[in-house]
């Protein structure tokens, strides 16, 4: 099986719709902020941290996995470290050939050091713009939207709703809920999401991570999610050996062609999947399910979405037709404007696929 080299990747465009802001901090940030501010960390050599971070995360456990985050979000508590987190974030990932991206946090976790829920969104906002503006004076283009995340633990959804809506206009294309899935089912945040529908916004669910089918099924038939974070379990919906049997669920997400955000590494990292050979991406591929390829938290898993890329090829022997498809996909899922969505897709992906397989057929 041959496999697309990972420095080609690189240069091939890609769209990514779901990243955590406080997932992806670069490791030397992290000193120096958490230096400033008195935070004790478990290393203080940022390669080190950046060690910690990822064996921490490997715990087989998404609970024990976002218990690595007290670190990342312990320092994105001021303006000025908000700024930084996403300017780097929209650096780093147009450094990665990331075309279009979308980033999510949770502005409720940033509010210990005084700031108000707006000043946190405004100053992750000016930070993307900045980082963005940087990325293109330097000859790479990227566009960054972010989703405003609640978590879903506790009980701000409503009001970090109106939040998301209130900075429609200003680069907040998104919302989404996160956390700890089980025992925290989407339908205690129904207030919110039928709120978000009036408002003709675009949400996305975190569901069928690590908890299983009813959770993606409220996610979608209750809440009305526009795409499924994860949604990886839906393969519990699917039975059969040589022919795959679709159950009633698996079919509607097929059908409506539902967008699926899968994160491979981090799947394997909190028990989701086995291994990243044995992840139900290829499965799911194969039926022509939506299928997005996504890096979720590029710190707690060493990844980026190259990197992520790069183990589909191998584990898959995936070339470049197929990474079009995954790209096309994500811009085809994206929250921005049908019209900006064309124009990436038409403008700027096509274009660079279509020279690749002409010029180095994989
Ligand atoms: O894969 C995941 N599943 C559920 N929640 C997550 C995942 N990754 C990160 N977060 C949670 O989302 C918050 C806002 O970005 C993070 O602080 C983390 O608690
Ligand atoms: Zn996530």
């Amino acid at each position: 099986m041959v496999a697309i080299p990972y420095d080609e990747i690189v240069k091939a465009p890609k769209a990514l719709l779901h990243d955590h802001l406080d997932g992806g901090l670069r490791p030397a940030t992290i000193v120096e902020l958490a230096d400033g501010i008195g935070h004790p960390l478990p290393e203080t050599d940022p390669a080190a941290l950046g060690e910690w971070f990822v064996t921490a995360a490997n715990s087989g456990s998404l609970e024990r996995y976002l218990e690595t985050f007290a670190h990342t979000v312990a320092v994105m508590q001021t303006e000025e470290g908000l700024h930084r987190v996403a300017r780097e974030c929209a650096l780093d990932l147009a450094a990665d050939g990331v075309v279009y991206a979308e980033v999510r946090y949770a502005p409720e976790q940033h509010l210990e050091r005084g700031l108000s829920l707006d000043a946190v969104v405004e100053a992750v906002l000016a930070g993307f713009r900045d980082g963005t503006a940087e990325a293109a004076a330097a000859g790479r283009t990227i566009r960054v939207g972010t989703l405003v995340t609640a978590m879903r633990h506790a009980a701000r959804s409503q009001e970090i709703a109106e939040l998301a809506v209130r900075h429609r206009d200003s680069g907040v294309v998104g919302f989404d809920i996160a956390g700890a899935e089980a025992g925290f089912p989407p339908t205690r945040h129904l207030d919110a999401f039928e709120y978000l529908q009036r408002e003709n916004f675009h949400f996305t669910i975190h569901a069928g991570e690590a908890f299983g089918l009813p959770s993606i099924w409220q996610a979608i038939q209750w809440c009305g999610a526009d795409r499924l974070g994860h949604g990886v379990r839906i393969v519990d919906d699917i039975t059969g050996e040589s022919a795959p049997v679709l159950g009633r669920l698996a079919s509607y997400v097929r059908d409506k062609r539902i967008p699926l955000e899968l994160c491979p590494s981090s799947n394997v990292q909190t028990g989701a999947a086995p291994s990243i050979a044995e992840h139900p991406i290829g499965l799911l591929r194969d039926l022509r399910f939506r299928v997005t390829v996504n890096t979720d938290n590029r710190l707690m898993s060493g990844t980026s979405m190259s990197r992520e890329m790069a183990l589909l090829s191998e584990a898959f022997g995936y070339g470049w037709a197929e990474m079009q498809w995954f790209t096309i996909n994500a811009m085809k899922s994206a929250f921005v404007p049908f019209d900006e969505r064309l124009s990436i897709i038409n403008e700027v992906i096509k274009p660079a696929y279509s020279k690749l397989i002409t010029e180095r057929p994989l």
